[in-house]
This record gives C-alpha cells, structure tokens and sequence, in this order.
C-alpha cells in the first residue's frame, strides 16, 4: 500500500446551489509532487482551502498522516497547520515589512523564534532561492514579480515545512523566471523531504515540478497518474486540457453577448 500524506474522500462542498466539490477522491503520495490540473472555477482553490481547514467541507474525508482533519478542534487544527507551507497566487507579501521579516514572519509570531535567529534563517532560505543579504533589507514593492515569488517561496520553506502547497506559482512571469522559479521549488522541495500539493495553468510548470498529476472537473478527480503520462493519458479532457483545444468534451460556460 501506498504510503499517503494527504487522503481525501468522497469530499463536497456547494456554495448555494452550486456544488464546487462534487465527492473528490484524492490520494497525495508522502514526499512526492502532485499537481492538480483543471479549467477555472472548477474548485481547484476550494479544494487546497479545505485541507488548509480555511473552508468546512460539507461532508466527505481527508486525512493528513492518517488523521482526520474534517470537523476537527481549533487547538489540534493548529497542530495540523503547523506541518504546512504555502506559496499564495501572487505571492502575498506583507508591504509594510523588509523582505527578511516577510520571510521569518512564521518563525516568529508561529513559532516563537527571537529575532535575531529567525532573520539568520530568513537570509540562508534568502540565498538558497538565489537572493543576496541585501535584498533581506528591501521592501517588496521595491522588488521585481520574479523576485517577489523567490521571497515567497523563500518565506514558504522557512519553517520547513512538511507539506507545501503551491497555487499557480508561475503566474505572471515570463517563461525563463517561471522556469527558474519551476527550478527552486523541485530544489527546495527535495532538500526538505516534503510533499508538495501545486495548482497550475502551465503545463511546463507541470512537467518541471510534478510526480504526479490530476485533473479536476465538474466537481470530482476524473484522471490522475504518473505526471510523464499526462501527454499521452487517453481520457479526452485531459487530452483538451493539456493541448489548449477550444473543442472537445469540456464545456466552458460562456455567455452569449
Ligand atoms: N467563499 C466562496 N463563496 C462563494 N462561492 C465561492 C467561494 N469560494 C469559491 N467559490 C466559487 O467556487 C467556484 C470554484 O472556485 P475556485 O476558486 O476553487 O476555482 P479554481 O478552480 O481555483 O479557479 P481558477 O483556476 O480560476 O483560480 C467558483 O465558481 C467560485 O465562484
């Protein structure tokens, strides 16, 4: 049997009448990448939200090393999100602070850690993402989109993470920093052990950084497999997915003019 870091069953969640999650099924292999492929609105977001425990599911199962996290208390949750990092979509600074306390933010207000340490760990996560010590002392605004990212990245591995989740890292930047960025996070992934659960548009951020892949519509994982296979998977709205095709058996709901 598979050693799983994350399980997730038979997992719903309807907002009003429109039921995002429709009994997902998802089975996250420990220290491996998984990246989860699918068109928007489709629940990709809401998904990760419900392991993060940032949204309730309304019923269904998901265990995090074996434990089950659904209905869970607020003092064990924090237990659970501590195991956690996370690379937001747009990186999600904080514009007030210097780089270097963005990127201890966690060591110090979760876990405790004196300034001074932390700022040690902020700048060797700095340079392990390729950022000098002087850019510790800049403000995010003062950084380019690529760099930005690399401080997220940085500030995501900080409190070394057992799981980490990535949602649409390469977003907005241009093909050599997003495979640069592709490059750090398999980097930083490996030299942690970690597992890493990604959402992507990008098939070359795919290829780069995922073990395994699954695809996600209508509510429910209709394909998962080994990441190579995804080019040659044989199931139709995957096939679309991967090639870009405007025809075939996904249904994008677009409103008449
Ligand atoms: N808090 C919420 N309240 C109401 N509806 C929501 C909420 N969060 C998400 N939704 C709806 O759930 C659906 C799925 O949203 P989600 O953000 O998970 O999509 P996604 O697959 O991540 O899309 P994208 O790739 O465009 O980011 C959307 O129709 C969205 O409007």
């Amino acid at each position: 049997m598979t050693d799983l870091k994350i399980k997730v069953r038979g997992l719903k969640k309807a907002f009003g009448a429109k039921q995002v999650l429709n009994g997902v099924d998802l089975d996250v292999p420990r220290g491996q990448s998984l990246v989860i492929i699918g068109g928007s609105g489709t629940g990709k977001s809401v998904l990760i939200k419900c392991i993060l425990g940032l949204i309730e599911p309304d019923s269904g199962s998901i265990e995090i090393d074996g434990q089950e996290v659904v209905g869970m208390k607020t003092s064990q949750r924090e237990d659970i999100m501590r195991k956690f990092g996370m690379l937001f979509q747009g990186s999600a600074l904080f514009d007030s602070l210097p780089v270097w306390e963005n990127v201890a933010f966690g060591l110090i207000s979760g876990r405790g850690m004196d300034r001074k340490s932390a700022k040690d760990v902020a700048l060797r996560k700095l340079a392990a993402v390729g950022l000098g010590a002087e850019v510790g002392e800049l403000f995010p605004a003062e950084l380019s989109g690529g760099m930005q990212k690399r401080v997220a990245l940085a500030r995501a591995i900080a409190v070394e993470p057992e799981i980490i989740f990535f949602d649409e890292p390469t977003t907005g930047l241009d093909p050599i920093m997003a495979q640069v960025i592709n490059e750090l996070i398999v980097k930083c992934v490996r030299s942690l052990g970690a597992t890493a659960l990604s959402i992507t548009h990008d098939m070359h951020s795919l290829r780069a950084i995922a073990d395994h892949a699954a695809m996600i519509y209508e509510g429910r994982i209709i394909w998962s497999g080994d990441a190579k296979s995804v080019d040659h998977s044989g199931n139709a709205h995957v096939e679309q997915f991967v090639q870009g095709r405007a025809e075939g058996p996904i249904r994008m709901p677009v409103r008449p003019l």
